[in-house]
């Protein structure tokens, strides 16, 4: 698909790329100060969405962290979640007795990360708090702490900086409402 063609199927530019990019700088300036005298950090991306959310903000971090992926899917093509989690792929990282600070793009239904903390927890990890981008509080359906967030989002499906449909439009530098012609039929 030529990125032309993208662009006309965003109804919204909701976040900029220049916003996004403070609010990038704004995490990572506030992780890297709570963080500072903990020890066994371990960053953790859910993949595929938060890969890019994972980059930026570790990038922009003033600590040393290693960082690992999960791979987890529950809308798979659709734009509601299915309430079953696929493992794609597993972390390649024992989490007993480390912090883990889990990286996501977007909190929706909570279901993703309700059954991630629960898992990280089974696990062993001494404590797991939670980075989300974006919070769509209106659809929420499980409870999760949400211990740093970006934005607020009102109950649109997005596009963008790591979010998908059909897994196309994860590679915007903005995140968009997707137009509903592009899924109305
Ligand atoms: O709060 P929820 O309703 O669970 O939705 C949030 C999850 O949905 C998306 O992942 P998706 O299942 O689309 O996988 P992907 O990242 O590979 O696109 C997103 O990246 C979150 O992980
Ligand atoms: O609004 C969304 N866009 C893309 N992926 C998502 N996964 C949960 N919510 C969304
Ligand atoms: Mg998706």
């Amino acid at each position: 698909m030529k990125y032309d063609d993208v662009k006309d199927s965003i109804s919204q530019v909701l976040i900029s790329h220049e916003e996004l990019d403070s609010k990038l700088d704004e995490l990572a300036a506030q992780i890297s100060q709570d963080y500072a005298d903990v020890d066994n950090l371990l960053c953790i991306g859910v993949l595929k969405g938060a890969a890019y959310t994972l980059v930026s903000v570790t990038r922009r971090m003033s600590i040393s962290t290693p960082v690992d992926f999960m791979s987890l899917s529950s809308y798979g093509s659709g734009m509601e979640s299915s309430h079953t989690i696929t493992v794609r792929s597993d972390l390649t990282t024992d989490v007993a007795g480390k912090n883990v600070l889990i990286l996501e793009d977007i909190v929706d239904s909570g279901y993703t990360l309700n059954w991630l903390i629960a898992e990280l927890k089974r696990r062993g990890a001494a404590s797991v708090k939670v980075m989300a981008l974006l919070s769509k509080p209106e659809r929420r359906e499980y409870e999760v702490p949400i211990d740093y967030l970006g934005f607020t989002i009102p109950n649109e499906f997005v596009v963008g900086f790591g979010m998908d449909y059909n897994d196309h439009y994860r590679n915007l530098d903005f995140i968009g409402v997707l137009d509903p012609k592009v899924y109305a039929n």
